[in-house]
């Protein structure tokens, strides 16, 4: 006999067995056996309704953070109406924006998972760079995932019946007061920086002020039930600001369309030190879009005796460079590669899809 008929044979007198019970219990009472088959199904049926309250194991559906149509948590600084809140929109349409108090805060919400993703302002098109935030992607571990461009337009606001001549101050996000500097020159009114654009409106709204504005998007104006005094006060029509988006895990770079990279290192003092640095790009045709230096501030100085004068201090700088290139592309492997060989620090920001669209 093989082992598969041995297997027939042996379910057959089971069955058979089974089949032999169950004749005798009916047989001996037909009624008790319909309660019971009942009561089993009841039974069956409590248990199951029971389950369905229990937590459900998580599949690999759920790691997916807009996993049951849940909506993706986007934290940004400021408060509805910021402009930052429409970034994040744009990010990533049909997110739940989060406000923050603070850009730390923010990069905390993300790291212990109260939300999904970070928008947060890096640079102005008028009003350069915005440090808070170079120094805080050091500081904490996030990864940026993509950029999102966004036209700033800002409008001039205060209550319903105030006129532009009754102004004598204007709040708003220093960013915002610094775009808009030729206009409030001519105006003739003090500044007063705020937290953001959209804090400053609901500040002019919440005091029913009658000589102050603020300076905030048309959403801004809506919301809090402002006038807009005047519209696109900014100094220049191309005002533009350029926000990360941050996740706890990075993305895997690509070729398939333009990539950007953003790195931070650190070099020894000396000659050429940074030429050398900015060479190892050059020399493989990688174009850079971005440098910025910031001071190192657990070692703000450094001193170097290897000169004629004796002891020097030297201020200790940190580089932020964004490059045009993926980290999939193996010129820019081999540009890190050589930059590492003298860099004393090196880490990668992120490697993420290029921002071209329309504005
Ligand atoms: O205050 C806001 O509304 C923000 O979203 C902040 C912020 C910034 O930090 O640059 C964003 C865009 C504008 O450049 C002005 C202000």
């Amino acid at each position: 006999m093989n082992p598969s008929s041995l297997k027939k044979s042996n379910l057959g007198s089971v069955k058979a067995s089974i089949q032999d019970d169950s004749d005798k219990k009916s047989s001996s009472n037909n009624l008790g056996g319909e309660a019971k088959k009942k009561a089993q199904a009841l039974e069956l049926q409590r248990i199951f309704e029971d389950s369905q309250s229990l937590p459900k194991p998580l599949s690999i559906n759920d790691l997916s953070p807009s996993a049951n149509g849940a909506r993706l948590r986007v934290a940004y600084q400021g408060v509805p109406g910021a402009y930052s809140e429409l970034a994040a929109g744009k990010a990533y349409p049909n997110c739940e924006a989060v406000p923050c108090e603070q850009f730390d805060v923010a990069f905390n919400a993300v790291e212990r998972w109260i939300v999904d993703r970070a928008v947060l302002p890096i640079e102005n098109s008028l009003g350069g760079s915005i440090h808070r935030n170079y120094d805080l992607l050091l500081r904490h571990n996030l990864h940026i995932v993509g950029e999102v461009r966004l036209s700033i337009r800002h409008c001039l606001l205060a209550n319903y019946g105030v006129e532009i001549g009754n102004l004598s101050r204007v709040l708003s996000h220093p960013q915002a007061l610094a775009q808009c500097e030729n206009t409030l020159t001519k105006l003739g009114v003090a500044r007063e920086a705020v937290d953001d654009t959209a804090g400053a409106a609901q500040l002019v709204a919440a005091n029913k002020f009658r000589d102050v504005g603020a300076v905030a998007s048309e959403g801004a104006a809506k919301i809090y039930g402002l006038n807009i005094l005047r519209e696109n006060i900014q100094d220049d029509t191309d005002n533009i600001t350029r926000f990360l988006m941050l996740a706890r895990e990075p993305i895997i770079p690509g070729t398939d369309r333009p990539f950007k990279t953003s790195i931070v290192f650190s070099l020894e003092e000396g000659p050429g030190m940074l030429f050398k640095a900015l060479a190892v790009f050059a020399m493989r045709q990688i174009n850079l879009t971005k440098i910025e230096s910031r001071p190192q501030r657990k070692r703000p100085m450094r001193t170097s005796d290897d000169n004629s004068n004796g002891s020097q201090k030297y201020f200790d700088y940190l580089f932020y460079v964004d490059f045009e290139a993926s980290m999939a592309d193996p010129n820019s492997q081999n540009a890190l590669g050589h930059l590492k060989e003298f860099a004393t620090f090196l880490r990668v920001l992120g490697s993420y899809p290029t921002d071209n669209g329309t504005l």
